[in-house]
């Protein structure tokens, strides 16, 4: 049976076959990522021409590491095509991410390009969203009140859980952008489309990882193959 690594180097090379030579690409953040980025890396060796924003300052040093050409999301402010990862995918193409703490900028650069394809082995696709605690990122300014907020959320939505502070060490994560990441262990989201509206409007929830009508197509490796979602 084919491992993990295998998996996500199936996907990303199945994403990496259906790119258009010259475009302007985001790239996404994580393991899956990581592999897409090395698949990358390796066609770019070989004449491949790319331009690429990455979605966090660990993608960015790799690929600069690989010779992939990158550019900010400034210079480059329309994109397209993003290739990234998720925690979970659903039937609707609805998206947990940043388990990888880049959410934010894994959005904005999403939401910059004409299209979001997610890479993944078949083990990130689940029926309804949930399973994996959902990060949000949060202002450190009124931490408490956020926290609280977000809890009364998920009361109102029938829901419960733990919601804690991502660490590293005994040190809070600090994102690229200065914000600190809250775990929502909600358990399944029964309907996404709201709780991503109720996040949305606590002032002190700079974003949330729910990804929702932004992924175009999800390419699942599995001990099978490749199988492909589309909207
Ligand atoms: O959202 C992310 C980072 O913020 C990642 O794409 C997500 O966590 C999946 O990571 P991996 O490919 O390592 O399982």
């Amino acid at each position: 049976m084919a491992d993990a690594a295998a998996l996500k180097r199936q996907a990303a090379e199945a994403a990496f076959a259906d790119l258009e030579e010259g475009i302007n690409l985001g790239i996404g953040t994580g393991s899956t990522a990581e592999a897409f980025i090395r698949v990358l890396g390796e066609h770019v060796r070989a004449g491949f021409k790319v331009a690429g924003v990455a979605t966090s300052q660990r993608t960015d040093r790799l690929c600069r590491e690989l010779g992939i050409p990158m550019r900010t999301l400034d210079e480059l402010p329309i994109l397209d095509v993003t290739v990234d990862g998720a925690d979970e995918v659903d039937g609707k193409l609805r998206l947990i991410k940043g388990g990888g703490g880049a959410l934010l900028r894994e959005k904005i650069v999403a939401h910059a390009s004409a299209k979001m394809i997610v890479i993944a082995d078949e083990t990130k696709r689940v029926e309804t969203l949930g399973a994996f605690p959902l990060p949000i990122e949060v202002n450190g300014f009124g931490l408490t009140a956020t926290f609280l907020s977000i809890r009364r959320i998920a009361e109102t939505m029938g829901l419960s859980g733990e919601i804690i502070l991502r660490k590293v060490g005994d040190d809070p994560f600090i994102t690229d952008s200065g914000h600190l990441i809250l775990d929502a262990s909600f358990g399944r989201i029964p309907d996404p489309e709201a709780m991503s509206a109720a996040l949305h409007a606590v002032p002190g929830i700079v974003e949330h990882g729910l990804f929702i009508g932004m992924c175009s197509e999800a390419v699942l490796a599995g001990p099978n193959g490749v199988e492909r979602l589309k909207s």
